[in-house]
């Protein structure tokens, strides 16, 4: 089936590549996820890509992902050297990117102090207000942003467009070739860019931890530099609450973006969700944690949304740690193994009529599991609080809006200008291409109650921020 010198006996089946460099020059350059989603329809939900000496493991099924990354995650928990950004940009302190063992552990024990369930619980009196005021950079410096174009939050925005770049796949040739980086920075173009990038982060995210810990409010600054105790250096730890914030702002940006897309197409969805807002909340304050026990309809919008368009559509590389066996194939040590959740989400055998948007599919079945967060020991350490900003947002923006189309006037008409659902952007994130949407509030009422609350609103977020340190400090003491 496939041209034995480039692949090990043993190994899932994949397309025929050539001679050493494999299947490079087959790599898809448009919307790879939806290309190896039809390759493994040919060559099944578990397949190879030969990328010259590295082997990729493609899972494009519930079932692959969750026996391998999620039943073996001891073995499946690692990351592939990814030179480009992990080492050149990041030299090695992006959790995200490191390699599983005792340092990740340590960095994900502080970062995860910020951020598990349990502890995701205080923070909703910040969701609550920021989600107003739409809520970003409070938590991790301590301090509000409330103009989108303060220069702290561009700086940070930069960061996370400059190393969206040292990610993509097969951008960089000392990704496909990684021992080209021994070469000389004067021989090596991207180790330049790399610093230049490096330099601007470091010194940012040095920045920005200083100012939160010299700030009068508890942050997330404070929490791991006390809970490190002096065992990591000030810009590792920095480098923690900065990813947290790089890997945190992007992914729940595009959330919305396609929350947005989705609600526009779907009226239907719309109604239903504001039929339960009406009957739960009433026409008279806006919705709250308090009320999210009451609101099926709102989380399964939420998780329709992560599952119709996957932020991270291409998967997260993992590496496999121990040579393995699966469905009778070899997967040898040290090989990428990577959950295209594009195909995941899009799983015939879990998911009905996948390529429709039906938040129903989760009322019916509130267990179907989701791919968008990814898998095993490296499953998104921010997931409740990115599920608690989805909850809080869905809920206000339906409760107090409607989504209509924009309209354009062509030759004296108006005409509806309606998005194309599959219009994406490529990369390691995918948000909807460029588009508009009018938010109507549904009533002069509902518009009255959002000023009225905002009016009321404690704004003082290092009031709010002293108020979680209590939450949390009694949580410790219940514990
Ligand atoms: C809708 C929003 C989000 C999505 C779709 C998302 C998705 C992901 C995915 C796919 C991964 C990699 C999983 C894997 O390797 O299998 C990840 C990792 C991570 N996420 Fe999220 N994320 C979101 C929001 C957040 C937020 C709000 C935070 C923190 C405040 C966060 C913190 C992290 C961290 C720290 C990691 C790295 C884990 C590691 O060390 O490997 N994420 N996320």
């Amino acid at each position: 089936l496939y041209v034995g010198k480039q692949r090990s006996p043993g190994l899932p089946p994949g397309p025929p590549g050539l001679p050493i460099i494999g299947n490079i020059l087959q790599s898809p350059t448009t919307y790879p996820w939806r290309v190896y989603h039809q390759w493994g329809k040919k060559y099944g939900p578990i397949f190879t890509l030969q990328m010259a000496q590295n082997t990729i493991i493609m899972l494009g099924s519930h079932q692959t992902a969750n026996d391998l990354l999620n039943k073996r995650s001891n073995i499946y928990s690692s990351r592939p050297r990814m030179v480009m950004a992990g080492e050149c940009l990041g030299h090695g302190m992006l959790t995200l990117l490191m390699p599983y063992g005792p340092r990740w552990r340590a960095h994900q024990r502080l970062q995860m102090s910020c951020l598990s369930k349990q502890v995701s619980t205080t923070y909703y009196e910040l969701q609550e207000m920021e989600s107003k005021h739409l809520f970003g950079f409070s938590l991790a410096y301590g301090k509000r942003l409330t103009d989108i174009h303060e220069p702290d939050l561009k700086e940070l925005d930069i960061i996370v467009e400059n190393t969206l770049t040292t990610l993509i796949p097969g951008a960089w040739v000392v990704d496909t070739l990684p021992f080209l980086n021994i070469l000389p920075k004067w021989l090596a173009s991207w180790k330049k860019y790399a610093d230049r990038l490096h330099n601007f982060e470091s010194a940012v995210y040095l920045k920005n931890s200083a100012n939160a810990i010299a700030s009068s409010s508890w942050n997330w600054c404070k929490q791991v530099e006390s809970l490190a105790n002096g065992a990591m250096s000030h810009e590792e730890l920095a480098y923690d609450i900065g990813i947290m914030y790089e890997v945190s702002s992007d992914t729940t940006t595009i959330a919305f973006e396609v929350f947005t897309l989705a609600a526009l197409l779907h009226p239907n969805a719309v109604q239903k969700a504001q039929a339960e807002l009406d009957r739960v909340v009433g026409l008279d304050r806006l919705p709250n944690f308090g009320d999210k026990n009451n609101l099926p309809y709102i989380h399964a919008f939420a998780n329709e949304v992560l599952r119709w368009r996957p932020v991270a559509a291409g998967g997260v590389p993992h590496a496999v740690t121990e040579d393995d066996e699966y469905m009778g194939y070899h997967i040898p040590k040290g090989a990428t193994v990577i959950a295209n959740h594009w195909a995941i989400c899009q799983d015939e055998s879990v998911y009905d009529s996948p390529e429709l948007f039906n938040p129903d599919r989760w009322i019916e079945n509130p267990n179907l599991p989701l791919a968008t967060f990814g898998h095993g020991r490296r499953t998104c350490f921010g997931q409740h609080v990115a599920r608690n900003s989805m909850f809080i947002i869905i809920a206000r923006l339906l409760w107090a809006f409607d989504i209509d189309y924009s309209f354009e006037e062509k030759s004296g008409h108006k005409v509806r200008l309606i998005p194309d659902p599959m219009a994406m952007t490529q990369g390691f994130n995918s948000k909807p291409m460029p588009f508009k949407a009018n938010f109507k509030p549904r009533s002069p009422h509902m518009e009255d109650v959002v000023r009225r609350e905002w009016d009321v609103e404690e704004k003082d977020v290092s009031v709010i921020l002293n108020r979680v340190q209590k939450a949390q400090a009694a949580q410790k003491h219940k514990a």
